[in-house]
């Protein structure tokens, strides 16, 4: 693994050996956690689960523990609708409807929203922001966006075979009260303009969130952020660089909620999280890596992920700051 931090090179072999023992040792950590059931289908997943790959510089993946059990985007989800607004839209007109600046409240509050502190969400790494940038994401139906936004995580991912998990769709779709309510009231305060349909666009949310992908998946994702929209298994340029670094520092100030100022002390690494356990994270000019861990501590992020990548990012010194 190539670091320019003084630490010399790590043969793929070692960095094998080093993350097998990592997960081995971070694996209790996740009997701390509880899974999210409030979407019923996530509550399947065995909580002590804990799986890690890791894209290096040349597009060759590193992974250990269980990388190969699939999982679903959730919020996760956020950073390429944010990619995809942003190259659709331009960043002026998508900051127009979304700010950026962190949140202390848990990722599905409604509290900023209705003391209209601002009268927009707050950032597009919660919910009530995803939703918005879900919005402007280009294409005349909602089954264009969601297939646009499908196509697009493939390409992040290097992996034509990226689905939707139906099942966990319709679990969050049925019981999505939560979302719901957080759209129509945007729309009642103008965060979603009167034309927008909100069925649709929580459609299309449900949808992306329901992407069902695995470690590996990930940390490529995690790579093309991590060297700047370029992937490097095949040099394509996927995303402008402009379009990452505003991602990337999104990731660093919102990407775990009101638990990303603890990380970037901890570890210092730009992540984001999903409920479903998911970590996507992304070192500039280092790695690129996908973490899965379902066991969620109680700002619903995975609580055996961060556990380790904060342990990985001391021993391979990966914070940028
Ligand atoms: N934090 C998350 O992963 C939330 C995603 C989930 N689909 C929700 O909207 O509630």
């Amino acid at each position: 693994m190539g670091s320019d931090s003084g630490r010399g090179e790590m043969s793929p072999d070692a960095l094998e050996r080093l993350l097998r023992e990592r997960v081995d040792a971070h694996r209790a950590v996740a009997r701390k956690g509880k899974l999210a059931t409030y979407i019923p289908a996530l509550g399947d997943a065995d909580p002590l689960h804990l799986g890690v790959a890791v894209c290096l510089a040349d597009g060759r993946i590193v992974a250990a523990g269980d990388a190969d059990v699939p999982f679903t985007l959730q919020s996760v989800s956020k950073v390429p609708a944010l990619l995809l607004a942003l190259m659709d839209r331009g960043p002026d007109t998508v900051f127009q409807h979304v700010g950026m600046e962190p949140t202390s409240e848990p990722f599905d509050s409604i509290l900023k929203l209705e003391l209209r502190d601002p009268a927009k969400p707050l950032n597009p790494m919660i919910n009530a922001g995803a939703i918005a940038v879900t919005w402007l994401v280009a294409g005349e139906t909602a089954e264009a966006r969601i297939a646009r936004l499908l196509s697009f995580v493939r390409r992040l991912c290097g992996n034509d075979a990226v689905a939707i998990n139906e099942r966990v769709y319709r679990s969050e779709w049925e019981t999505g009260d939560r979302n719901r309510a957080l759209a129509y009231f945007m729309r009642a305060i103008g965060a979603l303009p009167r034309e927008a349909d909100v069925e649709e666009v929580l459609a299309v949310y449900f949808q992306q969130c329901a992407i069902e992908v695995t470690c590996a998946d990930l940390a490529r994702m995690g790579a093309v952020l991590a060297f700047d929209g370029v992937a490097p298994w095949s040099g394509e340029q996927l995303v402008p660089r402009e379009v990452v670094r505003i991602a990337r520092a999104l990731m660093v100030t919102c990407g775990l909620y009101n638990e990303s100022g603890r990380f970037a002390v901890q570890a210092g690494i730009p992540a984001k999280s999903g409920v479903s356990g998911a970590v996507l994270a992304a070192v500039p000019k280092r790695v690129g890596l996908g973490v899965y861990g379902p066991a969620l501590d109680d700002k619903g992020n995975s609580v055996a992920g961060l556990s380790l990548l904060t342990d990985l990012a001391g021993v391979l010194r990966l914070s940028l700051f």
